[in-house]
């Protein structure tokens, strides 16, 4: 059976104090079994504190984003052997903020991939669709198309440690969710487009996560579909009593 994989994508949220409170809230409550992983992703400026706070705890600690290089002249960037040297364990790659307003492509997004392996890191990958594309039919075709361009390149090996959420964008922080059978229909298609690329077993692998309003009242709904492997959360991860009723339902 696969594990469930809940993630808490903060965005740009929280100061270090109500970042460094939240680990203390949650660490000794996180289940402590094979079945869930917990992972806060925290904006870059608290991760070195986190990292340290969730020493020895059950909650690791991802980014948002990094750039693909090691090092060089990219003002304001954060490179994977940066976090890497701090204890980050995850980083979020292509989320839909990244697309739509830092320009983030297919292209950087499977760079950012073959970074994070190169300096492992456990890149969580989001693809998705806007309203305009599902009312149009195309959101296979576009999930399909962005999955295969993320895992470009990849070793068999390394695209069954990639964590792939699938992020309706009409349905991040509007309050509306892709019903679980549908979100559970692309998760599937992202399965089969996974086995394409590589095979059966290691698309079984996958851990493939939903995204888009998760929160405690519908988590377990989405959670029993068949290929439904966890969630990345934004808004309802934000309260320690939230994230850790969500990480619960992963538990069970
Ligand atoms: O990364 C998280 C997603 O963008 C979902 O955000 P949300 O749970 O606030 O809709």
């Amino acid at each position: 059976m696969r594990k469930k994989v809940i993630a808490g994508n903060w965005k740009m949220n929280k100061v270090l104090a109500e970042a460094n409170q939240f680990i203390d809230d949650v660490k000794d409550k996180i289940p402590n079994n094979d079945n869930v992983e917990a992972i806060v992703c925290a904006p870059y400026v608290h991760l070195p504190s986190l990292v340290d706070k969730a020493k020895g705890t059950n909650v690791k600690v991802s980014a948002q984003n990094m750039h693909f290089e090691d090092n060089g002249a990219f003002t304001g960037e954060v490179s994977p052997v940066m976090l890497k040297d701090i204890g980050v364990t995850h980083v979020v790659l292509g989320h839909s903020e990244r697309r739509e307003y830092f320009a983030e492509t297919d292209e950087t997004v499977n760079k950012k991939v073959h970074a994070a392996f190169n300096h492992d890191l456990t890149p969580i990958v989001c693809v998705g669709e806007t309203l305009e594309q599902r009312e149009a039919n195309e959101t296979k075709a576009l999930v399909g198309d962005q999955v295969k361009k993320a895992l470009e390149g990849l070793s068999e090996a390394q695209v069954a440690k990639t964590i792939i959420a699938y992020e309706p964008i009409w349905a991040i922080g509007t309050g509306k969710t892709a019903s679980s059978e549908d979100a559970n229909e692309v998760c599937a298609h992202v399965r089969e487009v996974v086995k394409e690329v590589t095979s059966e077993e290691i698309a079984e692998q996958v851990v493939i996560q939903y995204g888009g309003s998760v929160k405690p009242a519908n988590v377990d709904e989405l959670l029993a579909q068949s290929d439904i492997d966890g969630a990345l959360v934004g808004g309802a991860s934000l309260e320690s009593e939230s994230f850790l009723q969500l990480v619960e339902a992963g538990a069970k």
